[in-house]
């Protein structure tokens, strides 16, 4: 593997990857687990997948692996990684998450939890614009490996890079991670928006405030503000409230159709995040007193304690204010607190 991706031109970046002489075990063989699969194995490298419904050994899939990714939805998060600490893994190989959610019990992000049960590991982020189906039909797409350990990020970089997918890192893993987490709650605004069929002014709208609200929130969680105006941020934002392949998109357009949560989520059938995802950014906002409009009214839709169009002209409604401003503005109970 080369070490140096600076001196790299695409052309011996692509032969260098056809080696095949890194083995990947992949935790969760959903749609992005099996997406990311298949961009390994186009690299030429061996994948070993993993999930409770293939019924095989997570032991065995991880034994002597050069790299783990972690492609869990948010639930199987901590007890995979309870899972993996009790087998134990070959020493020093990085552990990637590629996980979107936030944890229900303890608020923390998935890498907070792989820091936690494998303190011995690099963890590295990957996270961007990323929909599994435009990248498992070969659609070109680019990504985000973040890492405090940076030659960790490295070879994830040349692990997962090729000519139709590009990586880039970044040193910011929890900027990384949340601007892919709290895109999701955004999306389903955007669904909402777009259900409602409220005009383009209104979706540019919404966006870029939901940009403003994403990094008040990711910064004061220790995310530097610049990553969120990347790909994991604004790139994944993009993506996601302006496709209808994404499925929390999916979730606001259905209730802006007038279909009960439990419906859309029926149809939807694989992971939509943004849910438990705006139930636990609540949770922190409340705590930490941050001023959260938009995933507020997320929350009380999400809750059925207004509606779509009532979630309109509240936002709509709200205390006039600069579009930028120095300091904290006190957040009114009416944003993140009291129904
Ligand atoms: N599908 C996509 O386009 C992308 C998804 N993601 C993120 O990747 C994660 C997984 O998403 P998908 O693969 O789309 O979902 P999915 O619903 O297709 O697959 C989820 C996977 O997690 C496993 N899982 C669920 N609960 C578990 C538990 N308690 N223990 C162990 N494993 C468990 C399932 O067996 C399955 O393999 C989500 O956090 C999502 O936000 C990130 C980028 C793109
Ligand atoms: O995160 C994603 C694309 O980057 C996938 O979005 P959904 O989970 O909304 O389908």
């Amino acid at each position: 593997m080369q070490s140096n991706l600076n001196t790299n031109t695409q052309e011996n970046l692509d032969s260098s990857f056809d080696s095949q002489d890194k083995i990947l075990a992949i935790l969760g063989a959903g749609r992005w687990g099996s997406a990311l699969a298949g961009l390994a194995r186009y690299n030429g490298h061996q994948v070993r997948l993993w999930s409770p419904s293939l019924g095989n050994s997570i032991e065995d899939v991880v034994a002597d692996v050069d790299l783990v990714i972690s492609a869990i939805s948010m639930p199987g998060v901590s007890p995979t990684a309870n899972q993996i600490k009790a087998i134990g893994l070959r020493e020093n190989i990085p552990i990637v998450t590629a996980t979107k959610g936030l944890d229900t019990e303890t608020t923390c992000t998935p890498s907070q939890i792989w820091s936690a049960c494998c303190s011995d590991h690099p963890i590295v982020v990957l996270s961007g614009p990323n929909l599994s189906k435009e990248i498992e039909q070969e659609l070109p797409a680019a990504t985000v490996v973040a890492s405090l350990d940076i030659d960790a990020a490295n070879i994830v970089q040349q692990v997962f890079s090729s000519k139709r997918f590009r990586v880039y890192t970044s040193s910011d893993p929890v900027g990384t991670e949340l601007g892919g987490t709290l895109k999701n709650v955004i999306a389903i605004a955007a669904g909402v928006c777009d259900g409602l069929h409220l005009g383009t002014n209104a979706k540019s709208g919404l966006l870029t405030r939901a940009l403003t609200e994403i990094i008040r929130i990711g910064t004061h969680l220790g995310g530097q503000k610049e990553t969120f105006f990347g790909l994991s941020g604004l790139g994944d934002m993009l993506a996601t409230c302006n496709s209808n392949l994404s499925r929390n998109y999916r979730v606001g357009y259905g209730l802006a159709e007038g279909k009960t949560l439990e419906e859309v989520i029926a149809e939807i059938e694989t992971t939509a995040e943004g849910v438990n995802t705006t139930n636990v950014l609540i949770e922190i906002a409340r705590r930490e007193q941050i001023n959260v409009p938009i995933s507020w009214k997320v929350y009380q839709l999400l809750n059925n304690q207004i509606t779509p169009q009532q979630a309109v002209e509240a936002l709509m409604e709200r205390d006039l204010k600069p579009e930028f401003y120095e300091g904290i503005i006190q957040p009114k109970s009416s944003d993140t607190h009291q129904p």
